[in-house]
């Protein structure tokens, strides 16, 4: 009885596998090919191409680096159900002061670099199982020289963290993959989407901005910026001005070699300027009024309006190029077809 259903379902369980598999290829199809129309649109624009981002760069290599555990499984934590939870790690047996931690999930955009906040968003990247360990070796240390590592300078405690860390193979490596960009196009919640999954460390800042505005700190100021990785995980860095920095591309693949993998996040130009704008504009009247608190700063829709498209525009009502919001904006002008 059982075999005959078997045998009646068989060609019907068939053609669905089948059917699935139809679907998925065609969709994958369909999606590469909307993706080189894109592209190709993008290389038809008029606009000068004096610098660019190839995409074969873009998207060359081994798509396969997503780094597995020896056994080919998952870690054995997957610190993402901690998500939002705001957990906190206490030893009831320590007669320190419990160390709280803060877990991923309470990450925050403005991400800050001095060492104590460094030291805080370290420990609350690692793996619950880390963070235990580091809270013993903390007491063993407290045991030894009768002080808590609290009672040191943060210096310190940075150098005790970092001991720590290598100790256990977890060490600040450059990024195997940057988010390039572009501005307003979603990239913080990319970023933190990204920071989130076990197998990547994300750079202990938000933005690290190295190959923009601090290059000329040399390469050890960039790694000191990077999240303590094991061989297991991939490095992260995000840094959307690296798109519209002439001198990027160059300097990464000369200081990164070409196995470095980007991640490029685009937007409806139109709306990636208007939101720029806005953000820029938010930026400059909060700068204004630090200054002068007192000051009120008028500002109405009509008022807006104008200064946008004073942006813009130049004396003659053409597209202003030169101005950052359009240059931003001008995805080809940094694009090129490799
Ligand atoms: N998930 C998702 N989907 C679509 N859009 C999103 C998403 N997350 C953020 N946003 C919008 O992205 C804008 C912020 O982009 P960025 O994070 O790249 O900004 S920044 O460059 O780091 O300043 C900002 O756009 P505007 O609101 O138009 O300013 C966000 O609202």
């Amino acid at each position: 009885m059982s075999q005959s259903i078997m045998h009646c379902h068989k060609p019907f369980v068939t053609v669905i596998f089948f059917g699935a598999i139809l679907i998925f290829v065609v969709g994958s199809y369909l999606a590469a090919n909307s993706a080189v129309t894109l592209l190709r649109t993008a290389d038809e624009w008029p606009t000068v191409q004096n610098f660019s981002w190839s995409v074969s760069d873009l998207v060359q290599g081994d798509k396969e680096t997503m780094v597995k555990s020896p056994n080919g499984s998952r870690p054995s934590k997957d610190v993402t159900r901690q998500l939002g939870r705001g957990a906190q790690m206490t030893d009831s047996s320590s007669k320190v002061e419990p160390v709280i931690f803060l877990t991923k999930g309470s990450y925050s955009p403005k991400w800050s670099s001095t060492l104590r906040e460094s030291i805080q968003k370290v420990l609350s990247q690692l793996d619950p199982e880390l963070q235990v360990q580091y809270i013993l070796q903390a007491k063993k240390y407290e045991t030894q020289h009768s002080e808590s590592i609290h009672q040191l300078t943060v210096a310190l405690q940075w150098d005790f963290l970092v001991k720590f860390l290598e100790a256990v193979g977890y060490t600040q490596r450059f990024p195997d993959f940057i988010n390039i960009g572009v501005k307003k196009s979603g990239t913080n919640a990319l970023g933190f989407f990204i920071s989130q999954h076990p197998l990547i460390s994300h750079s202990i800042g938000n933005e690290v901005h190295f190959f923009d505005w601090n290059y000329e700190k040399g390469l050890d100021y960039y790694r000191s910026k990077m999240g303590f990785s094991s061989k297991f995980q991939l490095s992260f860095e995000k840094t959307p001005r690296y798109f519209v920095t002439d001198s990027a591309p160059g300097n990464i693949l000369k200081d990164l070699g070409n196995a470095t993998k980007f991640i490029l996040m685009v937007r409806d130009p139109i709306s990636r300027l208007k939101s720029d704008f806005r953000h820029e504009r938010e930026l400059g009247l909060r700068r204004t009024r630090s200054k002068n608190t007192r000051k009120r700063v008028a500002t109405s829709p009509e008022a807006e309006g104008k200064m946008l498209t004073s942006l813009i525009l130049d004396g003659r009502g053409n597209i202003n190029s030169s101005s950052d919001v359009v240059r931003t904006s001008s995805y080809s002008v940094h694009l090129k077809i490799g």
